[in-house]
């Protein structure tokens, strides 16, 4: 992945970041570089996702996943790090003859929906719960299993199960003798991308998960002490520094479909990661051009709180565009669908930076396995990075468990104090 933070400098923005500024986050990065480290080589909580991709065996995966070698479709059931990572690889990595659907809501019309869609004989079911005990995965799971009885189907012969070392979950693929994958200890589900957390489907669709993961090792060598000669850092610090002058929204913009789902992932990173004790960055996703003619509108002149990451691959398939005899579109004729993408890429660049409004732009040579392992990664480093600049707690997330234990309460699942404030909720009614 390469940067460049040009658009987030003072010479193009009046509050930009100055030189000094840069040296001192600089040597900000240096501190918690080495407190990065002292975590990976200790394997401490959290840290530990950044030894990821030397630590994660793709030989165990492929011989997890060859049971249901023969399916036609993977259907993950799994929310938030636990589906996330895996919709973004098979996403970014593209079609395979193995279709990829992710149940991770409850919606009952979605789920009902997905099961009918699916010849049940040939589809591999991919449980992924790190706790064990989420409700929504749990439900849909006892739904799917269901589904697959009704049919007539063996779920017991389709199911690859990846959870903590303990939890219901483990229990239910221990008592079935299921083939079973572990969440490593120490590792977030969010930051978990590079183990059988992201890779199980990617393995299934007969994706390049060796490839994914030299990519996240040469990302882990490409980290350093310096944010001029860090990719990662550079973008976790310019990111940080950026929210401090009150640029608290960070737009996502991948101008490529195949990273769709990426910024979602990436919302969910730093939205749990950062959003502590008043702190914090929100994430808010978008995709060029698309969203070029919707919401760019408010990015360029509504409020100025907001860093676009604007993101590019490169290296994409030829689309010539036909050559036309109607004046009015002859300029088009004779370019390519990615010069078109390319010149709205650097335009909408332009255009924010003569509006003063910040942006930095990621560059990928290709969606293939290595630079997708490599851009999970480096957004991960970027992550912790910027947790460390801002001195959070980077790997919990206790806002979440508290509306967890609310909904758990309210279903009979335990006593659990945060259910009253459900019962005691403010009303309005306005009919
Ligand atoms: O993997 P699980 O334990 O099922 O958790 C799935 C997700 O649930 C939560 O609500 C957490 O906030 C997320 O960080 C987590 O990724």
């Amino acid at each position: 992945m390469q940067i460049d933070i040009g658009n987030a400098l003072d010479t193009v923005l009046a509050e930009g970041l100055t030189e000094e500024d840069l040296d001192d986050l600089d040597e900000a990065v240096e501190r918690a570089h080495e407190r990065i480290e002292r975590g990976r080589a200790e394997d401490e909580f959290g840290y530990a996702s950044l030894n990821l991709p030397t630590a994660t065996d793709p030989d165990e995966i492929e011989t997890a996943v060859e049971p249901v070698a023969d399916s036609e479709a993977v259907l993950t059931v799994g929310i938030g790090g636990s589906a996330l990572g895996a919709a973004t690889i098979s996403e970014a990595l593209g079609p395979s003859d193995v279709d990829h659907l992710v149940l991770d809501n409850v919606d009952p019309a979605h789920v009902r929906g997905t099961l009918s869609d699916l010849d049940l004989d040939r589809t591999a079911v991919n449980v992924v719960s790190r706790s064990g005990t989420t409700a929504e995965t749990l439900a849909n799971f006892l739904i799917v299993r269901d589904a697959m009885d009704e049919a007539g189907v063996d779920w017991t012969e389709r199911t690859v199960v990846t959870t903590g070392e303990d939890g219901p979950l483990r229990d239910l693929a221990d008592g079935h003798g299921l083939p079973s994958l572990d969440v490593p200890a120490g590792v977030p589900g969010r930051f978990s991308a590079l183990s059988a957390v992201g890779l199980v489907p990617a393995a299934i669709r007969g994706h390049d998960i060796e490839g994914l993961l030299a990519g996240g090792r040469a990302a882990a060598d490409s980290l350093g002490p310096s944010l001029f000669e860090c990719p990662a850092y550079a973008y976790g610090a310019t990111a940080y520094a950026l929210d401090q002058r009150g640029f608290s929204t960070n737009v996502m913009m991948p101008y490529a479909e195949g990273l769709e789902a990426f910024a979602e992932w990436f919302a969910q990173l730093w939205a749990e990661s950062l959003g502590k004790d008043g702190t914090g960055q929100t994430p808010v996703r978008a995709l060029g051009a698309t969203d070029q003619h919707s919401q760019l509108q408010l990015y360029r002149a509504g409020p100025k709180d907001k860093l676009l990451t604007l993101v590019r691959v490169t290296g994409q398939p030829d689309c010539p565009i036909p050559e036309t005899g109607i004046p009015d579109l002859a300029y088009l004729g004779g370019t390519d669908l990615g010069e078109l993408l390319d010149a709205e890429f650097e335009a909408t660049e332009a255009s924010l930076a003569a509006a003063e409004c910040p942006n930095v732009r990621i560059e990928l040579d290709g969606l293939d396995a290595e630079s997708v392992g490599a851009l999970l990664y480096e957004m991960e480093a970027a992550c912790i990075l910027a947790g460390e600049l801002y001195d959070v707690e980077t790997f919990t997330q206790p806002a979440v468990e508290w509306g967890k234990r609310a909904a758990r309460g309210l279903l009979g699942g335990g006593d659990f104090e945060e259910a009253e404030a459900v019962a005691s909720k403010e009303r309005l009614e306005i009919d």
